[in-house]
């Protein structure tokens, strides 16, 4: 059986019961240490003196020798990757789990990475080719698995969707306890040795009061060329490293007479760089966002791997089919947490996930934890019209198709052909029925289409929350990058609040999401936004966990609603580096507002990225039916009522508010004054009727004079 390398339990801790533990592995068969029982309906999280006693129990016991070799109480100093490649790659010689569907960087939007998404190979297989696994095939493989009617009722329980997961954990089989078990005991083991090694640096600091960790001025340039000839000590550098972490902790007690605060934060910022092999430019921008001992968390959490995630497909299957199926190829997983109904945390497998029958049949796909968050934030619902504007591979698409239980529809966007061809397979094998796929420049929404109900805005960016699994980002990007992307961002963003529709019944909402950590591309760009858009507002992404943005950073001051928006980072949840912020907009853009605003000698394109375009609801290719046509129209009184039907509909289609039919319309369509106050502002709209036909784009105009030939 294949070594699971991601151990660390998936987002937010959850309490581990070590009665319900117990419990499992006498069923099983297997012994069981003594342990309390606790009050039912109540699971502990155990306190660290508990977790201190249990190392000299069964956790050490298990924690002796290790494949690695690493041992009990000694601290294992990771190598860190000098070269760029993370342990990643050696891991994956002793365990065949695969990286995301999403691909490596997938942050990194066509133009910002180096490398290509890994593409699904298998991902063009739709619903027909994989024999006709239509919805009806939802639950039908439990006769396969489950011949004991009682088991299936259990396992039934173990993953329902009302996720009861005290009594369900009873229900995983057999062997996947004993793997599951192991795993946990493993786990803590390595924590507790972790922890002892801890206290014994800590033990040894204690007799230094003040330790000397800066460089002597005097030292000689000669020295220090010599220095920088040879390769880093490491033990030294991380040494020196959680030294100066410590002075920084306490100043007052711990520096150096005569040294300052700069001194040994530019120290730290030169070990953190020479350890970790960062950029000084990137690894700076990173210390910047946290204190020095978080930061050192951060820059080793980036180090490890995250856990192998698969998300359910429900339009294909149940998870707790899905977990049981995979159960019985061998893989040993659980939920991923209570926050996710479609999430299993893989800890181990035999065989390749990315190409079992389940896999084929599209009843999962590789996701990251991280990546199911701004599809919760957004919350598409059924018969929605949707925009995911920048969809390639199709992770969030997939889950949103899956949500929607494949109704409405979702315009799926990516202006990268290659990535797009991996959204298409996606979509097939996933068996999404209600995306429409397409290829533009985001930027030119909602020029394209407008008036969604909600958009998805998952954006390119520098990928500073993956660098794990593309350790590239730690020396590729620079300064220029963090003045090009936010640029885009900036752009793209303004674009989906654009092709919101705000009158829109069910939702008028946009969630805006990186896979970075930087306040440039995240409360930066949110802000540009909340600047720009004075008809949006910030709202709760209503995720169950996640830091609050920040609302001020180094002197900067960012509207308190920024403290809505979430931050995810590996060192705290496990997940990657994520941003989610989610808008609701509240009216149609104001366009004198955002119009008085253009800098003196702003440049053309500073005054086109000005420029209003917001045409959400579009209305000039809306040729009411009856309207002019060459039928004579129905304006007799008794077709009155189909045609106030047919008006309504044609404008819940485009995502306009019916409602704007009941306005008295003096001498034209309710439409058409619908489509102004959208354009033009409601201000200026009693007094613009005649122009307005002709701010209407150019592609519009097309359109209608198409039609009119
Ligand atoms: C973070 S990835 C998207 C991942 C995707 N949402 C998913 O869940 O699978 C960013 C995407 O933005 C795309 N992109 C880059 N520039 C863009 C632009 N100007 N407009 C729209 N999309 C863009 C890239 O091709 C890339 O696929």
């Amino acid at each position: 059986m294949g070594v699971g390398r991601r151990m660390k339990k998936q987002g937010p801790p959850e309490p581990l019961s070590e009665e319900h533990f117990a419990k499992l592995k006498r069923k099983a068969g297997l012994p069981v240490d003594d342990v309390p029982t606790e009050a039912p309906n109540k699971k502990k999280r155990k306190t660290a003196t508990e977790q201190t006693s249990k190392a000299n129990g069964a956790g050490a016991k298990n924690a002796a020798p290790k494949s690695n070799g690493k041992s009990n109480g000694v601290k294992a100093v990771p190598a860190p990757n000098q070269n760029g490649k993370n342990n990643k790659s050696k891991a994956k010689k002793v365990a065949p789990l695969p990286e995301s569907d999403e691909e490596l960087s997938d942050g990194l939007g066509e133009g910002f990475s180096g490398s290509e998404p890994d593409v699904d190979e298998f991902s063009d297989l739709d619903d027909e080719e994989m024999g006709g696994l239509g919805d009806d095939f939802l639950g039908s493989d439990d006769s396969v698995f489950d011949s004991d009617a009682e088991d299936q009722r259990e396992r039934k329980a173990m993953f329902s969707e009302d996720e009861d997961e005290s009594d369900a954990e009873e229900k995983l089989t057999a062997a996947n306890i004993v793997g599951l078990s192991n795993k946990l005991d493993r786990q803590r083991a390595q924590e507790e040795a972790e922890a002892q090694a801890e206290l014994e640096e800590a033990a040894l600091q204690t007799n230094i009061e003040r330790p000397h960790i800066l460089d002597d001025e005097e030292e000689d340039d000669l020295a220090l060329k010599t220095k920088a000839l040879l390769a880093p000590d490491l033990q030294l550098l991380r040494t020196r490293i959680t030294d100066t972490i410590r002075v920084l902790d306490d100043f007052a007690n711990a520096a150096e007479e005569g040294r300052s605060r700069a001194e040994y934060t530019t120290q730290l910022l030169k070990d953190i760089c020479a350890y970790y092999g960062y950029s000084e430019y990137l690894a700076e921008k990173l210390m910047n966002l946290f204190p020095p001992r978080e930061a050192f968390a951060f820059f080793e959490a980036n180090e490890t791997a995250r856990p192998v995630v698969i998300r359910t497909n429900t339009l294909r299957t149940h998870r707790r089919d899905l977990a049981q199926a995979l159960i019985n190829r061998g893989v040993t997983l659980e939920p991923v947490g209570k926050w996710s109904k479609v999430g299993l945390q893989i800890f181990e497998s035999n065989v390749p996930l990315g190409a079992t029958p389940e896999y084929l049949a599209g009843h999962y796909i590789l996701q990251a934890a991280s990546s199911f968050l701004p599809v919760m934030a957004l919350s598409p619902q059924e018969g929605e019209r949707v925009l995911d504007m920048a969809s390639a591979p199709g992770g969030k698409t997939t889950h949103m198709a899956a949500m929607m239980k494949n109704t409405g529809c979702i315009f799926a966007n990516d202006p990268s052909k290659s990535r797009a061809k991996g959204l298409i397979g996606n979509i097939h094998r996933l068996g999404c029925r209600n995306v429409i796929v397409c290829n533009y420049d985001a930027r030119e929404f909602p020029r394209v289409i407008g008036g969604f109900d909600r958009v998805l805005l998952d954006a390119p960016c520098s990928g500073t929350g993956v660098i794990a699994k593309d350790p590239s980002v730690k020396t590729n990007k620079d300064e220029k990058d963090f003045m090009v992307l936010p640029h885009t961002q900036k752009q793209l963003l303004l674009a989906a609040i654009d092709s919101v529709n705000h009158a829109s019944k069910t939702g008028g909402y946009l969630v805006y999401s990186t896979c970075s950590v930087t306040v440039e591309e995240n409360e930066q760009v949110v802000q540009y936004a909340l600047n720009k858009r004075p008809n949006v507002k910030l709202v709760s992404t209503e995720l169950p966990f996640g830091k609050e943005g920040f609302t001020s950073y180094m002197g900067k001051k960012f509207d308190p609603s920024l403290r809505l928006t979430r931050r995810y980072y590996p060192h705290t949840y496990n997940v990657d580096g994520f941003f989610v912020a989610k808008f609701q907009k509240v009216g149609p853009t104001p366009a004198n507002l955002v119009k008085d605003k253009p800098a003196q000698g702003a440049s053309a394109s500073r005054a086109e990225e000005e420029e209003v375009i917001d045409k959400t609801p579009i209305a000039a290719d809306d040729k009411i039916p009856g309207q002019d046509d060459d039928f004579g129209g129905f304006d007799d009184e008794e077709d009155e009522k189909y045609m106030e039907r047919a008006k309504r509909n044609a404008m819940r289609k485009r995502g306009l508010d019916p409602k704007a039919l009941k306005k008295p319309a003096a001498n034209g369509s309710a439409e058409k004054s619908e489509a102004k106050s959208e354009t033009k502002g409601e201000a200026k709209e009693k007094n613009e009727e005649k122009s307005k036909s002709k701010t209407a784009t150019k592609s519009e105009g097309k359109t209608k004079s198409k039609k009119k030939t």
